[in-house]
């Protein structure tokens, strides 16, 4: 109460002076009006905590109504002040209609000095955790502004990705579950990011999940969250990423890599939108809005029985396929130039890209697809010293191993070599990696360390 403003509206010039004589040895500044005329001259030059506001103005008029509509007209433009009314009738009935409408408490005329100050102070502390509550939500909505990104992140124009864009513009505010395929690095994650900023729920999280990158034994801690004590490690209770996007939308990655037990946990979430931490015996009510996203063939994956047909229904309700780069060349200029602008500011250089190499990324097929373009047109800025890129700083590898017979080298140079042209082919995605090779992501990791790749 000691940093707070006060203003006092009251019509009995002795009330003003008896409240002022008693709240202003306790508050920074006290302001006493003996008409509602200027308080919001008032309220606009100051920053008020507490409105102590009387109940009726106007002589021989006492039912409250001035009192109730300046009440209204307080909270309305400032949502943030408290405001404690004054009646002088004891009529609780009226009073109990200004708490109803938005007053923080009243007091009774003739009141009681001590429980005045307690009231004011109270309607203090509130007005001071509404202004913090908005100062953390105002913060909260531009941090999850900031990582939603903005559509300017988002390049493309030829027609076959502008399809894919108008599918996304459609689909964004509804609240259908949407199955985004596609090769790796087509920008899928990119897409989910844009339905989720344009959708309804942008005002909370999106909340992603690499699903090759979760381990069986640790999925439902990981997805449904769990109890203290439920296992040996869980030393305190532990929100999941299915919580952490209720009320906002939840990205699962690489979905095909789930193992048919993690799919029947998946299914029965998503079935009955109710949560159940391991370790917990109550169940939660979610509300989720589900994005899933893979580079394999789910229906044929279905049919050879790694793929449930139930949960490919439920999560593929609207399905945005996303085309390689090599069928919309259109994009590769567009995409180039702002990969340049973007690393050419990140590394500070003042760089340029010439039509020679613009041609000759045009012309590769980028199996990589967007990623490699721009890990590509990131490297060339950090290596180029001039102040243009040409076709000479992109550089694709000739496939060795399409040269075996001729690889002078011992065949542990050849797995390491395979390895690393591999990894560069799926643009660092090691799931994909491991796929092409035909070993498990544990045998890559340890092929990774050895290799020193
Ligand atoms: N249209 C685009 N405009 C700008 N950047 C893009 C575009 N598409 C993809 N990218 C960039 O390419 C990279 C790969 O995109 P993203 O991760 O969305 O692809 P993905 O299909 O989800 O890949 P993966 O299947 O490997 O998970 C990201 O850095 C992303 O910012």
């Amino acid at each position: 109460m000691k940093k707070s403003n006060i203003l006092i509206v009251d019509d009995n010039r002795s009330v003003l002076s008896a409240l002022d004589l008693l709240l202003s040895p306790y508050c920074a500044k006290l302001k006493c009006l003996s008409s509602p005329k200027t308080l919001f001259a008032e309220l606009q030059t100051e920053d008020y905590d507490v409105v102590l506001l009387d109940m009726n103005f106007t002589a021989g008029i006492n039912n409250g109504n001035e009192g109730i509509y300046w009440l209204n007209q307080i909270l309305e433009q400032y949502p943030g002040v408290s405001v404690v009314m004054i009646t002088a009738y004891g009529d609780v009935e009226l009073a109990v209609k200004a708490v109803r409408s938005g007053a923080t408490d009243f007091v009774l005329k003739p009141w009681d000095n001590e429980k005045m100050i307690a009231t004011v102070d109270t309607a203090c502390k509130l007005s001071q955790s509404k202004r913090e509550l908005k100062k953390m939500q105002l913060k909260e909505k531009q941090f999850i502004e900031e990582i939603n990104g903005s559509n300017k992140d988002l390049i493309g124009s030829s027609a076959t990705w502008e399809r894919a864009m108008k599918m996304v513009r459609k689909v964004a505010d509804t609240n259908a579950n949407v199955l985004i395929t596609g090769e790796n690095g087509t920008g899928k994650e990119l897409i989910a990011r844009e339905i989720h900023r344009i959708s309804k729920r942008s005002n909370k999280v999106m909340v992603s999940v690499d699903m090759g990158a979760v381990a069986e034994s640790l999925f439902e801690s990981e997805l449904f969250g769990h109890k203290k004590g439920a296992f040996t490690d869980a030393h305190s209770d532990r929100m999941g990423k299915i919580e952490a996007a209720n009320k906002g939308t939840l990205f699962l990655d690489e979905i095909g890599n789930l193992t048919m037990p993690m799919q029947a946990k998946l299914l029965s979430v998503l079935q009955n939108r109710m949560l159940t931490k391991v370790g917990d015996n109550q169940a939660t009510k979610v509300d989720l809005r589900l994005i899933c996203a893979t580079n394999g063939n789910l229906k044929q994956m279905v049919s050879e029985g790694n793929f449930r047909e139930d949960l490919l229904y439920r999560i593929n309700t609207i399905h945005i396929e996303v085309p390689p780069l090599r069928d919309r060349k259109d994009d590769i200029p567009e995409l180039a130039e702002f990969f340049v602008n973007k690393y050419a500011d990140k590394y500070g250089k003042d760089l340029k890209i010439s039509s020679q190499a613009i041609s000759k990324l045009s012309d590769y097929t980028w199996p990589g697809n967007v990623r490699e373009l721009q890990h590509s047109v990131e490297k060339a800025v950090i290596l180029s010293d001039a102040q243009q890129l040409n076709a000479g700083d992109f550089v694709f590898k000739n496939d060795d191993m399409n040269n075996v017979s001729n690889f002078g080298g011992t065949l542990e140079d050849m797995e390491a070599q395979l390895i690393a042209s591999a990894i560069e082919k799926h643009a660092g995605n090691l799931s994909a990696v491991s796929t092409q090779l035909g070993i498990s992501r544990q045998t890559l990791y340890n092929k990774i360390k050895k290799y020193g790749l």
